[in-house]
C-alpha cells in the first residue's frame, strides 16, 4: 500500500504562538523546518490546554502607525513666519518673488525641493519626533519595514506602499494633502482552539470525552459614519484586528467569540483590495449612504473539542482541532465626495464665495490661492422638495492632472458630482483662457468627468475689469455652443440664476441615468464576506494536483484540503491518522497514483511537505493511538 510520510517544509505561521497585543515581534517563517514524520509517536498525557480561560474572548486591537514623516511639519516653522494667517499666501509670494508661478517646470521643482527640505525656508532638521519616545519608534518601525506580526511578509509590503505613497501627490507641501485616500490592514479573528478533555469524577469511571469547542473569532465590520469627512483617522490607526475566538475548555465548555472591530469610514469610501505593481485593485465595496454596515471578513471558525469526535468506533478521541484562521487583506480606501453639484474652477474664482450665498455652509473664502484645502459641502433648497448637495472643491491649476497643485486629490472628487458648475475669475487676464485650461485638466485627468454636463459661470461681474471683459467672453463660449452666466457672488447678484440652472441640469440628468438604468437592485454589502465564506467552505475533495517534472513536486492546492490541514492541531498523534485518511477519502492518493506519482517524490499540500512512499513502511497510522509500550492509554491528568 503507498503512503505519504509528513515532513513541514517551514514552520507555518499558525503553529507560532500569536502574541497579538506587541508591536515588535521577531518575523514569522524564518525557522528551521521540522521533522515530523521521522520523530516517535509521543505518548499522549492528554490534559486540558488552558492557555487563555478568560471568560470573553479576545480583544480586538487596533495598531498604530505613524504618518509619514513630513506630515509632522509646522508650516510657521518652517516658513520663518510668525501668523498663523499669512502661511500659504507667503508660500505662493515666495512663488510669485521667484517669478515662477507660470514656468510650470520651474513651480514642479520648487515644490519637489520643498518637499525634499532644499528650499532654503525649510529647516528640516528639526525633527518634531524626537520629544516622542512613542512616535520616533514608530519612525523607525515604519522605515525599516519592521512589522513585527504574524503576517509577516504581506504587511511589510503594505508599509512599503504606505511609504512610497503609490499616489503621494507630488508638489504637496504635507500640509495641504487632502486626507481622502489610505491604505490599511484588516484581519478578521481566528477561531479558538478546540481541546482534548475528559470526564473525571467520583464514581463516574470513564466519563467520557468532554472537550468543549474554540469560539468563532470576531468579525470585521465596515460602517458609515456621517460625522467623518476625510480619512485622517487613517494616518494615524492602519491596523484593525477582530479579536480571536477564546479556546474551548473542559466540561463541554465552548469558548467565547472574539470581539468584533468596525472600521467607520465616511460617506463615499470607495474600498479596494491592494492591488499589484502598482495598479489599482478591484473594487470591493463602496459605502455611501450615512448607517451602510458591511461585513468585509468573517472570524475564523473555532476549532472542535474532543466531545465532537466521539463515534460509535471512538469513544475515547485523542483529538481537537485548531481554530480556523481569519482571513485578512490589506485594503486601499478612496474617499469620492458625494455631491450633485460640484463647482470648480481655477484657484481665487470665487468657488467658496458662491456656496457661501447659495447655502448655509461657511467656507472660508480669502484672496489668495488655495483657500480651500478640503472640499465644502452645502445643501441648497429651492424649493420645499427640490434640494440638492453642492461641493465646493478646491482650485485646479494647470497640470493637476499630473498632480500638480492640489491635484489628482482633487479631480478624484468631481467624479462623483453629477453636474459641475465652472467658475470663471472674470477680473483675470484672460478669463478664455482660464476656462480652457481648468476643461483641459478635467478631460485630461478624466474624460468621463469632462462628459458631465456642466454650467459656465462668469463671476464677479461687480468689477469694472470684469465686466469690460463680459461680452467677448460670452460670444467666444456661443460661438462653442456654450450658453454663459454671469453673476456678481459678493453681491449675490445673479446666483439665483445659476442655482436654477444647475438644478434643472442635475433633474434632467437623474432623469437620464433612471431611464438608462431602470431600477437599481438593493446593492448586497456583505458579498466579500460571503465570497471568503464560500472559498473556505469549498469541498475537500475539490482540488487541482500539479507537477513540477525539474523537482518531482506535486502540488495539490484546495480550498477545502488547504483549511484541513490549517485546523489540524499536529499536537494530537490521532491528527495524522486522521489526515492520512482525509488523503485517502478524499482521493488525493488516488489521484497522484493516477497521474503517476513514484517513490520519494515530493509532494505539498498546503504548509504541509509528504514525501510519497511506494511501501507503507514509514508510517504506521495504526499504531497512532499507542503508547512506546503498545498500548493504548486512557488519559492521564496531570
Ligand atoms: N469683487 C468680487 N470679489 C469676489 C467675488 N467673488 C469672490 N470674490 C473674492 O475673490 C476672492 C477669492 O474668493 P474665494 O471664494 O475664496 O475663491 P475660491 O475660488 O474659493 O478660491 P480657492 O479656494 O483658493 O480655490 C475673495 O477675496 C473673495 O472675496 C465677486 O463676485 N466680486
Ligand atoms: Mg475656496
Amino acid at each position: 500500500m503507498a503512503s505519504l510520510s509528513f515532513y513541514f517544509t517551514s514552520t507555518p505561521n499558525h503553529l507560532l504562538p500569536i502574541q497579538s497585543h506587541s508591536k515588535f515581534q521577531s518575523r514569522p517563517g524564518t525557522r528551521k523546518p521540522k521533522k515530523l514524520s521521522k520523530k516517535p509517536n509521543p505518548i499522549l498525557k492528554t490534559k486540558t490546554i488552558s492557555p487563555n480561560y478568560g471568560s470573553g474572548g479576545g480583544e480586538a486591537t487596533t495598531y498604530t502607525s505613524l504618518p509619514p514623516k513630513d506630515d509632522f511639519f509646522e508650516p510657521l516653522e518652517l516658513l520663518n513666519v510668525s501668523s498663523s494667517e499669512v502661511k500659504l499666501s507667503d508660500l505662493a509670494k515666495k512663488v510669485e518673488n521667484e517669478e515662477e508661478i507660470d514656468d510650470l517646470s520651474s513651480q514642479d521643482e520648487f515644490f519637489e525641493s520643498f518637499e525634499e527640505g532644499e528650499v532654503g525656508l525649510i529647516d528640516w532638521g528639526t525633527d518634531l519626533n524626537d520629544e516622542n519616545g512613542v512616535e520616533v519608534l514608530g519612525m523607525e518601525y515604519e522605515g525599516e519595514g519592521k512589522e513585527g506580526n504574524e503576517d509577516g511578509d504581506n504587511e511589510e509590503e503594505g508599509l512599503e506602499g504606505l511609504e512610497d505613497g503609490g499616489e503621494k501627490e507630488k508638489g504637496v507641501p504635507a500640509v495641504m494633502r487632502c486626507f481622502d485616500t489610505a491604505k490599511i490592514y484588516v484581519k478578521a479573528g481566528d477561531g479558538g482552539n478546540g481541546v482534548v478533555a475528559f470526564r473525571r469524577e467520583k464514581y463516574v469511571p470513564y466519563g467520557g470525552p468532554s472537550g468543549g469547542a474554540g469560539g468563532r473569532g470576531g468579525n470585521v465590520y465596515f460602517e458609515v459614519d456621517s460625522s467623518m469627512n476625510s480619512l485622517l483617522p487613517f494616518r494615524k490607526n492602519i491596523h484593525f484586528r477582530a479579536g480571536r475566538g477564546s479556546h474551548g475548555q473542559g466540561k463541554k465548555q465552548d469558548g467565547a467569540k472574539g470581539e468584533e472591530v468596525v472600521v467607520s469610514v465616511a460617506p463615499g469610501t470607495v474600498i479596494r483590495q491592494t492591488g499589484q505593481g502598482g495598479k489599482k485593485g478591484r473594487v470591493l465595496l463602496e459605502l455611501l449612504h450615512p448607517g451602510e454596515r458591511a461585513l468585509l471578513l468573517p472570524g475564523g471558525r473555532g476549532g472542535r473539542g474532543n466531545a465532537s469526535f466521539k463515534s460509535g468506533t471512538n469513544k475515547v478521541p485523542m483529538i481537537a482541532e485548531k481554530g480556523e484562521e481569519g482571513a485578512d487583506m490589506w485594503l486601499e480606501l478612496e474617499l469620492k465626495l458625494v455631491a450633485d453639484v460640484g463647482i470648480v474652477g481655477a484657484p481665487n474664482a470665487g468657488k467658496s464665495t458662491l456656496l457661501s450665498v447659495i447655502s448655509a455652509a461657511q467656507p472660508e473664502i480669502a484672496n489668495y490661492p488655495f483657500t480651500t484645502l478640503l472640499p465644502n459641502l452645502g445643501v441648497v433648497s429651492l424649493d420645499f422638495d427640490a434640494t440638492m448637495v453642492v461641493a465646493d472643491l478646491p482650485g485646479l491649476l494647470e497640470g493637476a492632472h499630473r498632480g500638480f497643485g492640489l491635484g489628482h486629490e482633487f479631480l478624484r472628487h468631481t467624479e462623483r458630482c453629477s453636474v459641475l458648475v465652472h467658475v470663471v475669475d472674470g477680473s483675470g487676464d484672460q478669463p478664455d483662457f482660464e476656462f480652457d485650461a481648468v476643461r483641459l485638466e478635467l478631460e485630461l485627468f478624466s474624460p468621463q468627468i469632462s462628459k458631465k454636463p456642466f454650467i459656465v459661470v462668469y463671476n464677479k461681474m461687480d468689477l469694472p475689469e470684469a465686466s469690460e471683459k463680459w461680452t467677448s467672453f460670452k460670444e467666444n463660449l456661443q460661438a462653442r455652443g456654450i450658453e454663459p452666466f454671469c453673476m456678481s457672488a459678493v453681491n449675490r447678484q445673479g446666483t439665483h440664476e445659476v442655482v436654477c440652472a444647475a438644478y434643472e441640469l442635475l433633474r434632467k440628468k437623474s432623469e437620464m441615468d433612471k431611464e438608462t438604468r431602470g431600477w437599481a437592485e438593493p446593492s448586497n454589502l456583505n458579498h466579500v464576506a460571503e465570497m471568503v465564506h464560500k472559498q473556505r467552505s469549498a469541498p475537500i475533495n475539490d482540488f487541482e494536483i500539479s507537477h513540477e517534472s525539474s523537482s518531482d513536486t506535486w502540488h495539490v492546492v484546495g480550498g477545502g484540503i488547504q483549511r484541513f490541514i490549517q485546523m489540524t492541531n499536529w499536537q494530537y498523534s490521532e491528527s495524522l491518522r486522521r489526515f492520512q485518511h482525509v488523503l485517502e477519502a478524499s482521493g488525493v492518493n488516488k489521484s497522484l497514483l493516477k497521474l503517476g506519482v513514484k517513490e520519494g517524490d515530493r509532494v505539498i499540500v498546503g504548509e504541509m511537505e509528504l514525501i510519497w512512499h511506494d511501501s507503507n513502511n514509514k508510517v504506521d497510522p495504526s499504531n497512532m493511538r499507542k503508547g512506546s509500550d503498545g498500548l493504548t492509554k486512557w488519559p492521564q491528568w496531570r
